[in-house]
């Protein structure tokens, strides 16, 4: 899924931050955004490449780099995985997060989903906390259209005080416009940081000024300041094993910085702040602010096909009813995979054990010797014979079925209704996805065999 020789280059892995540039003065620009906004399609669209995309979250798991070029200068596309935060959860959201602070990147474009703006703003905030250098694309206009849903680009540019664009990556559209801005945007001068967006309660604020008096310098390039204080009062312990692994320095070596700190954090917990209660401002003085800014961007014509959009919705994540239809619709998917599959493997294995006769009774007519015959004839062509019209069949009637819930959407729905249980194994629930799959492959495999013998 995703992590293909082909789509990340073979040595994605070993160092997600190694990026050659054939030139000195090419630019790096990372795509960055909540999981399956149409990042790895725009990148596609603009390298020419072939990233793995898909209708469900997570597809992506690692960076993959491709170029474009323009004004035969060369930008390199970093496609990151999505994020729903820089506070990461996941793996993936660790890689996205480290590339935005560690790789070093001349721009960052956020790509966002017009349908659902509100959720897609509060990464937009976070990463604007982090970096001047942001980019706006608002992909899925197309869905939006159909729904309704009309967003005031010029005064979302305005709040938020970066370049947006808006897209529908699918049918290339927009794709132009994307691209001469993202060309304008990396060749001219950074924003400066004077007013920050959010602005948190009045003692994280002065903690913030006091880390910020013990931090003369920012040890991170490009990077904010501000942020870098903030996360040193949040204890943001994977951000610190980053900068150790990534930068080989630990910053509390600084002694008055250490000190700046622990007075910092001394000033919040007299305020009545705890560890776990001044992440959960953090995230909320995020929150409400997306909300604000959503509330005055969006407007949205409630028809009664988007009624329609959200009962369905409300049915199929539903505790009562979201896992019993989950269950019915896996039955009906292997229903129709085994049955469907009966006809055209009886068809398969008869053509193909007939034409094996054939073939041992022209070899024994050609004269060929009985070791050679035997290993050829009743070894390899029979196992090819066999895995062929058992496996063939459930698989072309089991994947196009995948694709129809997929194109459906249901397959987000699906991880949204199991996340709780998957979470209880230390995973999350877009990994029953590729459970699914190879359960089902398994299942048919199996039960077709057991049939056909
Ligand atoms: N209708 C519509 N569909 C789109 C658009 N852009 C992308 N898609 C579809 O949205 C799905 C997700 O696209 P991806 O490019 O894989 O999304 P992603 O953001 O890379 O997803 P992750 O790698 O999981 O983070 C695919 O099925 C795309 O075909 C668009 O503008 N309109
Ligand atoms: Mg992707």
């Amino acid at each position: 899924m995703g992590l293909t020789s082909k789509s990340m280059g073979m040595h994605a892995l070993d160092n997600p931050f190694t990026i050659v540039k054939s030139q000195p003065d090419d630019i790096i620009i990372a795509l960055a955004g909540n999981p399956n906004v149409g990042k790895s399609t725009v990148f596609n669209s603009l390298t020419g490449l072939n990233q793995h995309t898909g209708n469900w979250a997570g597809k992506t798991v690692t960076n993959a780099h491709g170029v474009f070029k323009k004004n035969s200068r060369n930008y390199i596309l970093v496609d990151l995985p999505g994020a729903y935060s820089i506070f990461p959860h996941s793996a993936e959201e660790e890689v996205a997060r480290d590339f935005i602070c560690f790789g070093n990147p001349d721009a960052i474009l956020i790509v966002c989903d017009a349908t659902c703006l509100e959720r897609n703003l509060n990464l937009v905030f976070q990463i604007i906390e982090v970096t001047p250098c942001v980019m706006l694309c608002i992909n899925f206009m197309d869905e939006a259209k159909k729904k309704q849903i009309d967003i005031n680009l010029p005064l979302l540019e305005q709040l938020l005080k970066i370049p947006v664009v808006s897209s529908s990556a699918r049918n290339r559209s927009g794709l132009t416009d994307l691209t001469n801005q993202l060309v304008n945007f990396s060749a001219s001068p950074r924003a400066s940081y004077e007013n920050p967006h959010i602005l948190y309660p009045e003692p994280i604020e002065t903690a913030i000024k006091i880390i910020s008096s013990g931090l003369e310098h920012s040890f991170l390039s490009n990077i904010n300041k501000r942020w870098i204080a903030l996360k040193l009062l949040d204890y943001d312990d994977s951000l610190w094993n980053g900068i150790t692994r990534h930068l080989h320095l630990n910053p509390l070596d600084d002694v008055s910085l250490l000190a700046a700190c622990n007075e910092a954090r001394k000033h919040i917990e007299q305020a009545g702040y705890t560890k776990e209660s001044l992440r959960d401002e953090l995230i909320r003085s995020i929150v409400k602010k997306s909300e604000q800014v959503y509330q005055q961007v969006v407007t949205q014509n409630t028809s009664s096909s988007c009624q329609r959009q959200k009962s369905l919705d409300k049915l199929l994540t539903n505790r009562v009813s979201g896992i019993p239809i989950m269950l019915s619709l896996l039955c009906l998917v292997f229903y129709l995979t085994i049955t469907g599959a009966n006809y055209p493997s009886k068809l398969l294995s008869s053509l193909l054990f007939g034409l094996e006769s054939h073939l041992s009774k022209w070899f024994r007519y050609a004269g060929i010797t009985e070791w050679i015959r035997g290993p050829l004839i009743d070894g390899a062509y029979r196992v090819l014979a066999w895995v062929v019209s058992v496996m063939l069949p459930p698989m072309a009637i089991f994947f196009p079925l995948f694709t129809l819930l997929e194109d459906f959407g249901y397959l987000p729905r699906v991880a949204f209704n199991l996340d709780h249980i998957f979470k209880k194994s230390c995973t999350c629930g877009k990994q029953c996805l590729s459970m699914w799959i190879v359960a089902i492959c398994y299942t048919v495999s199996l039960t077709s065999l057991l049939i056909n013998l």
